[in-house]
């Protein structure tokens, strides 16, 4: 008779199952490249110095008053700037409409549910594979769900034809999702020139981008060079949405920042935007969090933290893009059969290995690593202290 009593237990979060299995885990040699969050090379997670100074400086300044439902006005402003750069013509003109968001999650939910009420006959294109909690997010929103090709299985690269086959492909007027850089979980990105064909193909098809920028500056250590896709779809007049989060870059994980900003014809319908996405927030959560936003403020507003956290987030891409040059090459050292190209090839957070999930069960199981069931490895869980045993129990599961 309980009122509950239908309830099932749920499933296993893909990703953060894999943590709760990992914490559950007493053996002294157990490895995390599960979730992707950021650790030195002791395996710690690390709290940045500007975040730490910014932390300083706002003690005891700041207010516990509710933000307005768009969020900080002023963390949002700098954000947009981060995003399509100081002196883009969208801001100059005021066509953004942008509002804080809690974290790149809350971003992509505020977007889907934005698109599902004034394009509630659109769809969504997802990329093969993408995030996992992208299904979820566009689901919830009842957006139905495409899907266009991505990764190459063979190369373990772009499969840029047939993406380009999927865009041309769909119907005029099709909403894509796209990372904009470090793809997860592959770890794969167009190159800059296909960049250029993408936003070309998506003129010509009048096709609407949306961006998911979870890590900008995180994958090649420069925030400019990591926004490269958002500047070229800009210079080629394209109208895009972009979901921005602090999570990884700022490592401000469990602050939950974010952004989610929307490109208008002009300001006035940017304000007309605005409104409708504080419309959504409200019945959601009603305003967003103040701490996380007024660290990040204080950081990309205040020219010596921001040149320190540039150095920062350059410090955890470049630890990342060691760990890839030592972990394929101690594969290669143990004389694997394999090609392991890509490990190095690939860019951000995340390598996409190729293992079978009969492969990743047997590195659970038998080694104590613990990494998504698709064989996606967080490299940042990488350290000099695990990348031999690491590479040892791969090797010994794909040999
Ligand atoms: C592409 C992408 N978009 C958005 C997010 C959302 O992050 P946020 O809400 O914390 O800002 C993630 C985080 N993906 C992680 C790092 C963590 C997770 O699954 O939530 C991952 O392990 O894939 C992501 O990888």
């Amino acid at each position: 008779s309980g009122w509950w009593k239908a309830v099932e237990p749920a499933p296993k979060d893909p990703i953060l199952g894999v943590t709760e299995a990992f914490l559950a885990d007493t053996d002294p040699n157990k490895v995390n490249v599960g979730v992707g969050a950021y650790r030195d090379d002791q395996g710690k997670p690390v709290v940045l110095q500007s975040v730490r100074e910014a932390e300083r400086r706002i003690l005891g300044k700041e207010n516990m008053e509710y933000l307005p439902m768009g969020g900080s006005v002023k963390m949002v402003e700098e954000s947009i700037k981060l995003a399509y750069g100081e002196n883009a013509d969208v801001l100059k003109d005021k066509r953004v409409a942008a509002v804080q968001a809690l974290s790149g999650t809350g971003a992509c939910r505020l977007f889907a549910e934005f698109q599902k009420r004034f394009r509630p006959e659109s769809q969504i294109y997802i990329p093969v594979p993408t995030w996992a909690n992208h299904h979820n997010i566009w689901r919830d929103a009842n957006v139905p769900q495409r899907t266009f090709h991505y990764y190459h299985p063979e190369t373990r690269g772009l499969d840029f034809a047939s993406l380009m086959d999927d865009v041309k492909n769909a119907p005029n007027g099709s909403f894509f999702l796209l990372h904009a850089c470090a793809h997860n979980p592959t770890g794969v990105d167009p190159t800059e020139e296909q960049w250029k064909e993408i936003s070309y193909q998506f003129k010509v098809k009048n096709h609407y981008p949306f961006f998911d920028m979870a890590y900008q500056g995180f994958a090649s250590g420069d925030t400019d060079r990591d926004a490269k896709a958002i500047r070229i779809f800009l210079e080629d007049g394209h109208q895009i949405a972009c979901a921005q989060s602090f999570a990884k870059n700022m490592g401000l994980y469990g602050q939950r920042v974010g952004c989610l900003s929307v490109i208008c014809d002009d300001a006035k319908q940017a304000v007309a935007v605005k409104s409708q996405l504080q419309q959504i927030a409200r019945p959601m959560y009603s305003n967003p969090p103040v701490h996380g936003a007024l660290l990040v403020y204080s950081i990309l507003s205040d020219p010596d933290l921001k040149a320190l956290w540039h150095k920062e987030v350059k410090v955890m891409a470049d630890r990342i893009i060691g760990m890839r040059e030592a972990l394929r090459g101690n594969l290669e050292n143990l004389g694997s059969p394999l090609s392991w190209n890509h490990v190095t090839d690939q860019i951000g957070m995340f390598c996409y290995s190729g293992m079978t999930p009969e492969q990743v069960d047997r590195l659970t199981s038998e080694f104590h690593i613990y990494l998504t069931r698709n064989g996606r490895i967080s490299m940042a869980g990488v350290t000099t202290g695990n990348v031999e045993y690491l590479a040892n129990a791969i090797h010994e599961v794909t040999k």
